[in-house]
């Protein structure tokens, strides 16, 4: 006899999830599930809605419909509003802004969710020692807020969340306050304290960067919806919309808005591919990643006369922006290379484009 047993419930499972202010819906219909240990980004541009969403996980915010369940237990509905609040869902939020008491020492900062969780003295203690060696800050053990750098207080934001061992961690920007250095020194450090605390991470920013680089999973959020959701590599192949393909990577990809002229797909007069990767659509988008143009003419291959806009040198190669009328185009050159604003440059699609788009933005050639 085989027995089959039976797959744990996901850390976190968001169900249907929608949140209205008044007539102005913040979160739409979202529908996301991570397993235990994820590390799920939600990532997005200004006013998409990642916050709404993150407070909601924290129980901050009802959600007006859909559901919230952690681990299978539901801690948030439309019909239930917060159901276990704030303090009794196992889940410490990380803010932007650090949140520290400033009459508190580190110490009694990191003490206070504890004290709260009526952990007894010595344990208490005990754990305030170890997360401050955690986050190699127990030289700072008795100092004031005031006393500290910002960085050295976002490292005991982070041990105070810590330290009860919830088994979510939420996170809201929280590397946004930091400079660049310090900012890929935490990022760093974040994924080192989600690996060992093993918890889940729901973390918000608007930076593609911090998405690419930490998640297990990326939710794209525009316009409050989940534009897709998958891993940071598969929505980097395989991006379903525009919006996706243009939000995501580095160097940012090319769009190029096309029409069918003949068996050809043609940018102004240069036919740059042939027209049955379009299928019936007459008007298309072609998807080029900056390394499928290459800068300078090539016998053979369609290519651009654009102006020379700015050039930023990376890993032994230069990434070219250039424009053609309104469009920008980034493209890469071999070693280095610079030239003048305005100056012509060509620009030659060396490769077949990596995706094709309707005029409206959805992917039409998977
Ligand atoms: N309490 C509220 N009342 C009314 N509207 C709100 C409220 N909170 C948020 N909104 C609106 O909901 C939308 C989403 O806001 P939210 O803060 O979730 O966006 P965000 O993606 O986190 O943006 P940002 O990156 O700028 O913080 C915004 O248009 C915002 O103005």
């Amino acid at each position: 006899m085989t027995t089959h047993a039976a797959a744990a419930p996901d850390a976190i499972q968001i169900r249907q999830l929608v949140k209205r202010f008044g007539d102005f819906t913040a979160v739409r219909n979202v529908d996301i599930s991570v397993p235990a240990g994820s590390f799920l980004v939600l990532v997005g541009p200004s006013g998409c809605g990642k916050s709404t969403l993150l407070r909601m996980l924290a129980g901050l915010e009802a959600p007006t419909s859909g559901s919230i369940a952690f681990g299978g237990r539901t801690i948030s509905s439309g019909e239930g509003g917060v159901i276990a609040d704030a303090g009794a869902r196992d889940a410490g939020l990380v803010f932007q802004s650090y949140a520290l008491w400033p009459h508190m020492t580190v110490a009694g900062n990191i003490a206070w969710p504890l004290k709260v969780a009526r952990w007894p003295k010595e344990k208490r203690e005990q754990r305030i020692d170890e997360v401050l060696a955690f986050l190699g800050i127990g030289a700072l053990r008795e100092r004031y807020p005031a006393e500290i750098s910002g960085g050295q207080q976002q490292r005991v934001a982070i041990a105070r969340t810590i330290a009860p061992k919830p088994s979510i961690l939420l996170f809201d920007e929280p590397l946004s306050n930091l400079d660049a250095k310090l900012r890929i020194e935490m990022r760093s450090e974040l994924m080192r304290i989600h690996r060992a605390t093993g918890a889940t991470s729901v973390y918000v920013t608007h930076d593609q960067v911090e998405a690419m680089t930490m998640a297990t999973h990326v939710a794209v959020l525009n316009n409050g919806r989940v534009e897709q959701f998958g891993s940071p590599i598969d929505l980097l192949r395989h991006p379903r919309t525009t919006f996706v393909a243009s939000f995501l990577g580095t160097p940012p990809a090319n769009l190029l808005p096309v029409k069918r002229n003949a068996d050809m797909l043609t940018f102004g007069d240069v036919p740059l591919a042939p027209a049955g990767i379009a299928g019936a659509q007459t008007e298309v988008q072609l998807l080029y990643r900056a390394q499928d143009i290459a800068v300078g003419a090539l016998n053979g291959k369609p290519k651009l006369v654009a102006k020379f806009a700015e050039a930023a040198p990376i890993a032994g190669q230069t990434m070219v922006t250039a424009m053609v009328g309104d469009l920008r185009i980034t493209a890469m050159a071999d070693g280095y290379f610079t030239a003048s604003p305005g100056e012509t440059v060509d620009l030659t699609f060396i490769r077949t484009p990596d995706a094709v788009f309707t005029a409206a933005g959805e992917r039409i050639d998977q």
